[in-house]
């Protein structure tokens, strides 16, 4: 099945060859065709061009894309789609004056979603996710990350990944699982966090592998959560089952999990509201992408991410929207990318190659998705007519998208 795409007024993120991140400099140039054609074959991306030499092309439909935009769909890295029920009530709560901190100490936060999540069974949990799921992918979203970590016991933690085994098994859109048993620590293990580690380390992880049920474990490396000396640990035993870190870090303090992280090879490190100078110069010369959650800080009214002081350093960065019901209960990319311009100080240009080629790296996709490149998944976001991709984080708020494509399909 061949689709070709015509009078595209600019086709963005365009790659000749397929790299795998931008850093520093790089992410400030976005390259694009103007007045450009785009042929799909199947799930996969066959050419482009220009208009003014479209070749002859026996294409089984051809769209006119006359006054739209074509770019990658967005690739979310870094989200907690599997939930039951909502946080409703914590809101309000800190809309009353409780931070996010003291609503954990009083049993709220993660725990309260474990509680939740575990008294749901999983035919219900799948509908509930596949909900989000459909929104975000409506939103753009073409691959996404979705960790566990509402669980917190053997059986709760399975229960959610096998939500997730079975999205990946449904959908067009490109899935990776992320174990997050140290998430939070469960009430039964008060005062004994290394027994819940061991719990971790030589029961859920061995379990979890061997099932195939993940591609990347996390821990949030945090006060009050899990100490750095917790997240090396379970980084290692990661490594011993062939699963990469990706991990939360520096979100209200920072205490060494990014310099852990590295040192661990960690894919990602996200988060990074609060930054130090120590942090973003261990974060050089390594192959750890930091990927900031700019929904996260707007709900949760936190700092952003200093994404300028990230870049300007010369290092990469990726957006992500942490979708999950206590600190970002939104799935939603475009806004994302709006954020990261209006409150990070960011440009169009480096907020879609962050939300794009960069974030594939983040979730290890970048082979196959984040630009417009030969042989790469059809997975594309076809504009209303804009005056012009800069439109699209500066009017923020409205949906600009007119069509999806997940592996060379629209989906809406
Ligand atoms: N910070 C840790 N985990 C989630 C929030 C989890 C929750 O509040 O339910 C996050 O990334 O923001
Ligand atoms: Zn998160």
């Amino acid at each position: 099945m061949k689709t070709l795409i015509t009078n595209i007024k600019e086709l963005l993120q365009v790659r000749d060859t397929s790299i795998d991140k931008l850093q520093g400099e790089e992410m400030k140039d976005l390259p694009s065709i103007r007045n450009a054609w785009l042929l799909l074959h199947d799930d996969l991306i066959e050419d482009f061009g220009t208009m003014d030499s479209l070749p002859a092309i026996k294409a089984d439909s051809t769209i006119d894309a006359t006054g739209k935009i074509i770019l990658p769909s967005w690739v979310d890295s870094h989200t907690h789609l599997v939930y039951a029920g909502n946080r409703e009530q914590e809101f309000v709560d800190r809309i009353h004056g409780l931070t996010y901190e003291e609503i954990a100490n009083k049993g709220g936060g993660i725990v309260n979603s474990a509680q939740k999540l575990q008294e749901t069974d999983e035919e219900s949990l799948y509908q509930q996710t596949l909900t989000r799921l459909k929104e975000v992918m409506q939103l753009g979203t073409g691959a996404i990350e979705i960790k566990s970590g509402y669980g917190l016991t053997l059986d709760a933690e399975l229960k959610m990944l096998r939500v997730i085994k079975r999205l990946k098994e449904n959908f067009p859109i490109r899935i990776k699982a992320t174990f997050l048993g140290a998430h939070a620590l469960p009430k039964e293990y008060k005062d004994r966090r290394a027994e819940y580690i061991d719990e971790i380390v030589n029961v859920m992880i061995p379990k979890i592998a061997e099932e195939q049920l993940a591609d990347y474990v996390d821990v949030f490396c945090e006060k009050g959560y899990f100490t750095v000396e917790d997240t090396v640990r379970i980084m290692a035993a990661g490594k011993k089952y062939n699963l990469p870190a990706k991990i939360h870090v520096n979100q209200f303090n920072s205490i060494g999990g990014i310099k852990a992280g590295v040192e661990n090879s960690a894919l990602s490190v996200d988060h990074l509201e609060v930054m130090t100078l120590e942090d973003i110069e261990v974060l050089k010369d390594s192959d750890t992408m930091p990927v900031a959650l700019p929904s996260c800080s707007l709900f949760l009214s936190i700092p952003y991410t200093p994404a300028r002081d990230i870049i300007d350093a010369g290092l990469p960065l990726a957006l992500a929207t942490d979708y999950n019901p206590g600190s970002t209960p939104s799935g939603n990319m475009n806004l994302v990318v709006s954020l990261a311009c209006i409150k990070m100080g960011m440009t169009p240009e480096e907020a879609i190659n962050a939300a794009t080629i960069n974030a594939a790296y983040a979730m290890g996709i970048s082979k196959t998705h984040g630009s417009i490149t030969k042989g790469k998944k059809a997975n594309l976001i076809l504009t209303k007519p804009i005056p012009s991709y800069g439109f699209l984080p500066y009017s923020f708020g409205s949906n600009h998208i007119e069509t999806i494509f997940l592996e060379g399909k629209p989906i809406n």
